[in-house]
């Protein structure tokens, strides 16, 4: 199959990256670093989720953030869901897409949002039903689609399953997510054919962790597949507080730089988005974890009086 021509990227960074931090991390940083990647030309944002703040206490400030945002016309500002009383609070800040998160494997769906799978679907429906009464398209997140930290490795045919629930439920979109980075890109493969069976290619995106160092690879072995929506961090953010030991997503800057250098577009300035990095590396007081981002940096000129992040020697 051709490699798609173009490639949209959602940056999962203000969510997925930061949700993990254990130093709390102000509204305001978090704010900017929206801007930013608005700014480096990102057009889809993963801002925020609207779970209880005793399970994930860093996005307890999901409204504030939202409602400082200053919003640009044609970019989509996602925000996690659970149950309705998540949706609730989600509406008042006016997302464009609710994103409702459910696993593949049983022990995980347990350990993330104390339910089974089954029990998310029934939490979900009347999520996606709020949702479409007011417009907004509906993100389902398939965690583990390979791999569990309780359970080992996941069947396709486990992947397959959810896919089915969450489309018969109404989700509009799916994440096949290596939430544990895992997999190797023959099982992504798998795992994305398993999710063809209920949600057409240009509804399904690819949701790779680096732990293992396989998402770059990863992400060319979906792009092979047609697959041309893909969630990463800014510098490479993250790591699921019920996930022990996963790291980050792949870098945005790194999945940038590969597809720019294939000739595939994405709209995005990667010398802005490297300046995103940069930012919320300094403001985290720790390196950015992008190859790339820490590559072009290294070959700026030295601004005296300039801010910069630090970067990986
Ligand atoms: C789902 C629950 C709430 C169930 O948690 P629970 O304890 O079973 O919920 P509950 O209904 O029994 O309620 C317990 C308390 O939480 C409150 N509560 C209940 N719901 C909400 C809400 N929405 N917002 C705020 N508060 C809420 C509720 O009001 C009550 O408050 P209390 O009476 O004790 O004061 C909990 O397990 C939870 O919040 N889990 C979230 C975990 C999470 O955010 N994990 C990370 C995101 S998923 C992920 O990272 C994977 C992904 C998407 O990135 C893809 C990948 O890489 O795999």
């Amino acid at each position: 199959m051709a490699l798609p021509a173009k490639v949209n990227i959602i940056d999962v960074g203000p969510r997925d990256g930061l949700q993990n931090e254990k130093q709390l991390v102000p509204a305001q940083v978090k704010t900017e670093l929206v801007h930013l990647l608005q700014t480096a030309g990102l057009r889809e944002i993963e801002v925020t989720s609207f779970v209880s703040p005793k399970w994930v206490p860093q996005m307890a400030d999901n409204a504030q953030v939202m409602g400082q945002i200053q919003r640009r016309d044609g970019v989509r500002y996602s925000v996690l869901v659970p149950n309705m009383k998540g949706m609730e609070a989600a509406l008042l800040t006016q997302p464009d897409e609710i994103v409702v998160f459910a696993s593949a494997s049983e022990s995980f769906s347990q350990k993330n949002i104390n339910c089974s799978i089954a029990e998310s679907i029934e939490r979900f429906a009347p999520v996606v039903q709020a949702a479409h009464a007011q417009g907004i398209v509906v993100r389902g997140a398939m965690s583990c689609t390979v791999g569990c930290p309780y359970e080992g490795d996941i069947a396709p045919a486990q992947v397959e399953y959810l896919a089915r629930l969450l489309h018969d439920v109404g989700v509009d979109r799916v994440d096949v997510a290596d939430t544990i980075g895992v997999g190797t890109p023959l099982k992504i493969q798998r795992a994305l054919e398993a999710t063809f069976k209920h949600f057409g290619v240009d509804n399904v995106s690819g949701h790779f962790h680096d732990t293992y160092g396989q998402a770059i690879g990863n992400t060319l072995a979906a792009l092979e597949l047609g697959v041309w929506n893909f969630q990463s961090s800014v510098a490479g953010l993250g790591g699921c507080p019920y996930a022990k030991g996963a790291t980050g997503n792949v870098a945005t800057e790194d999945v940038v730089f590969m597809l720019h250098g294939m000739g595939i577009e994405t709209g995005i300035d990667l010398d802005r988005l490297v300046d995103a990095g940069l930012y919320i590396s300094a403001q985290l007081g720790r390196p950015s974890h992008s190859r790339a981002g820490t590559a072009i940096a290294k070959k700026r000129p030295v601004q005296e009086g300039a801010a910069t992040g630090q970067i990986c020697a």
